[in-house]
Order: C-alpha cells, then sequence, then structure tokens
C-alpha cells in the first residue's frame, strides 16, 4: 500500500511517500504563505508533481496527517470525514501554530484527490493514559469542563514508536522509563508498562522543557506582568513561542549552531545549555519516581540523536541518580538504536532514533485496511 504522510507545520510541508518500509520520495515545502508558495493548496501541486514524477503509473492509496492535537476526543488514529475535519478545526485554538495547517492540508486533499482515504494521527493520543493526578491543572473544575483546560501532552507518535524501540533494544516486552524527544519542539515523557503516565507538554505544546523558540515552563505572573506593560495577546503569543527557547537566550533557535558557539567559547551559548539541560535533567528525576524507577533513560529526535554534547551536559546532571556516560558510545555516530552508558550506570541510557513518518504510515495502513 502506498502512503503519503503529510506533516504540516504553520509555515512548512513535510511529506514522504512510502511503500512499507521503503521510502519512495521525501520532501519539504518552505516558506508558505510568501509569493512563490502563496498557500497550502500551492504546497500540494508541489508536493502532487514531485510525488508523480517519483511514482510514475503508479497512484497513491491512501494518505496520513500528522495531526497535533486531538484534543479529548481522539485517542487512535482514525479515518476523516467532513465531520471528523470539523471536529480536528475546533481544536485549532490549543495549537495555533500546528492544528490549521493540518486542517488546510486535509481539505486540500481531499479537493484534489476526493475518493483517497485519509487518516489522521494524532500526537495527543498516546498520552490519553495520563492519570487524572497529571493531567489536571490545579484550576476551578469550571474551566476544564467549558473549556478543555487540562494537560493533553504531544510528540505522541514519537514518544510511542520509541517507546517501542527501546523495549525492543532492552529485550522486555513493555518500556518503563523516561524518553526524551529534543526536536525543534521537545518533551519528555514517563512511560510505565508502555503507556504515558505524565509528559512535559501540556494544553498546548508550549508547556516543560526549553525548545528551539519556545520558553517552556515559566511564573504565569509573567503574562499578567506584561499585560500590565501594555503587550497584546498577540505579541504575547509571538514571543512565547516565536522568540523564546534558545533563539530567546542566544538568538539562534538552531541548536547545532549554539552547540558550535558554545564549543568555541561563546559564554552565551553555554548559558543556553546549562539551562535547557538542567531543566531536562529535573524533568528525569521528577520522572525517574513517577515510572517507579526507570528502566532506561531514552534520547531521541534532531538533538537527542545527534548532540552527543547535550547529552552529557544532562546526564552529568544525573549523578544523584546513579547515571554515567561511556564517552566513547556517546560520541559514536550512528543511526542504530543504542545504549550509550556504562556498565557501571544504574540503569542505561539509549539513543533510539524515531520516525514519525513510518509511524503515521503504519497507523494509517491500519486503519484502511481495519486493523
Ligand atoms: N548534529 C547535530 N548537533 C546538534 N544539534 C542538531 C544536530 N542535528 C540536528 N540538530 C538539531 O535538532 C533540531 C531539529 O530537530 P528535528 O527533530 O529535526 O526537529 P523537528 O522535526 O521538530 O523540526 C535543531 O535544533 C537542530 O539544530
Ligand atoms: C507538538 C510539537 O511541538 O511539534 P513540533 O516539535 O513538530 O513543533
Ligand atoms: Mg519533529
Amino acid at each position: 500500500m502506498i502512503i503519503l504522510v503529510i506533516n504540516s507545520g504553520s509555515s512548512s510541508l513535510k511529506y514522504q511517500v512510502r511503500d512499507g518500509d521503503d521510502v519512495l520520495a521525501e520532501g519539504l515545502v518552505e516558506r508558505i504563505g510568501e509569493a512563490e508558495v502563496p498557500d497550502h493548496a500551492a504546497a500540494l501541486d508541489r508536493v502532487d508533481h514531485e510525488v508523480a514524477e517519483a511514482l510514475g503509473d503508479r497512484g497513491i492509496d491512501a494518505v496520513g496527517h500528522r495531526v497535533v492535537h486531538g484534543g479529548e476526543r481522539f485517542s487512535e488514529p482514525v479515518l476523516i470525514d467532513n465531520e471528523i475535519t470539523r471536529a480536528i478545526e475546533r481544536l485549532n485554538p490549543l495549537a495555533p501554530l500546528h492544528n490549521p495547517a493540518a486542517v488546510t492540508g486535509i481539505r486540500a486533499i481531499t479537493q484534489k484527490w476526493p475518493d483517497l482515504p485519509q487518516v489522521a494521527v494524532f500526537d495527543t493520543a498516546f498520552h490519553r493514559t495520563l492519570p487524572e493526578y497529571a493531567w489536571r491543572y490545579a484550576l476551578p473544575d469550571e474551566l476544564y469542563r467549558t473549556h478543555g483546560i487540562r494537560r493533553y501532552g504531544f510528540h505522541g507518535t514519537s514518544h510511542a514508536y520509541v517507546a517501542r524501540g527501546a523495549a525492543e533494544l532492552l529485550g522486555v516486552d513493555a518500556f518503563t522509563g523516561v524518553i526524551a524527544h529534543l526536536g525543534n519542539g521537545a518533551s519528555v515523557t514517563a512511560v510505565r508498562d508502555g503507556e504515558s503516565v505524565d509528559t512535559s507538554m501540556g494544553l498546548t505544546p508550549l508547556e516543560g522543557l526549553v525548545m528551539g523558540s519556545r520558553s517552556g515552563d515559566l511564573d504565569p505572573s509573567i503574562l499578567l506582568f506584561l499585560l500590565r506593560e501594555g503587550y497584546t495577546e498577540k505579541e504575547l503569543n509571538e514571543l512565547l513561542n516565536r522568540n523564546s527557547g534558545l533563539k530567546g537566550l542566544t538568538g539562534t533557535n538552531d541548536m547545532r549552531s549554539v552547540s558550535e558557539a558554545a564549543e568555541s567559547g561563546d559564554k552565551r551559548a553555554q548559558t543556553a545549555i546549562d539551562i535547557a539541560s538542567y531543566r531536562l535533567a529535573k524533568y528525569v528525576g521528577g520522572y525517574h519516581v513517577a515510572v517507579g524507577g526507570a528502566q532506561a533513560l531514552v534520547f531521541t529526535a534532531g538533538i537527542g540523536e545527534n548532540d552527543d554534547n547535550f547529552r552529557s551536559s544532562v546526564v552529568g546532571k544525573l549523578g544523584a541518580l546513579g547515571l554515567e556516560l561511556d564517552a566513547e558510545r556517546n560520541a559514536e555516530r550512528s543511526r542504530r538504536a543504542r545504549v550509550i552508558s556504562t556498565a557501571a550506570s544504574a540503569f542505561p541510557v539509549l539513543v533510539v532514533p524515531t520516525d514519525e513518518e513510518a509511524a503515521i504510515a503504519e497507523a494509517t495502513a491500519g486503519v484502511v485496511n481495519g486493523s
């Protein structure tokens, strides 16, 4: 079954065409909204063209969409129809950077290929197992009942995929431990017997870790202070989602540049790495407790898989848990799932590469085949 996987961002569209584990075509359309690519429909025309070239006279059988926010309703991937699209659209305010683009992508495909089955795969779905004491904010119940204000968690497709990979590497049936997904967005999840029991992102993908351009955790009074200073809602949104995190601290949201700057002695860059790794180390300590004792700590996504310096900065702060990296294994450049800690480490530290597109394609095939 040939599946087109679409990961729509606010100004970009990533896609892959897959036949099982074979990637037949992949690409990225950037700067949607600017002259060359005015909207998502134009972006899809481009994808259509590239895909047709790669596939020849073979056609696509189904489309799988990454949908970041599934609210309380969606705990599984679903076949998309008009009602489902509207339900996803109603969640737009809860993931303003991500959901509107997914809805636009779904509608553009419906218009272009009305007969093609489309499946929505939700970032939030894996976290539907969170216990209430982990998902509820200490706010009046009414805010939850009327607005659905609670913690949802994101990157679930990745955390679930990596939890399976970690279980395989450890030779256990179900993984218990802590997974740090460190990409542009970053989140850490506590997994117990294969189920998510806590995660650092909340109502939106803004809570938790220091990210490329998002602040993560902060004192909500900062917002009240800035409101009194005359900031508008739009300015606050820009500030917290696009101009904070590594970008706010160093001027760039790209960890590779931050790492290189730190290595050549830039103090601001080193401080940003210290802040981000300290925040993550505190979460790992907390989640070790949440899962009742982790079997492993797992790093994944762009930074987690590639930045040995950042990994060692995190694990270096976890001596109290008895964790110890093997410098040589940590520095190894490899796409394999592997152990990077010493034999003396209290529990292993792993790198397990994520593959959200593979997971979305697999889930899509499952829904279309009715399994
Ligand atoms: N070799 C590397 N060293 C340090 N950081 C890296 C390296 N490769 C990628 N990254 C970082 O990974 C992040 C992007 O991760 P990725 O998982 O691709 O993000 P997303 O899918 O969320 O856009 C960026 O901050 C990038 O700089
Ligand atoms: C949910 C989220 O933060 O996604 P991304 O990392 O793709 O921005
Ligand atoms: Mg990603």
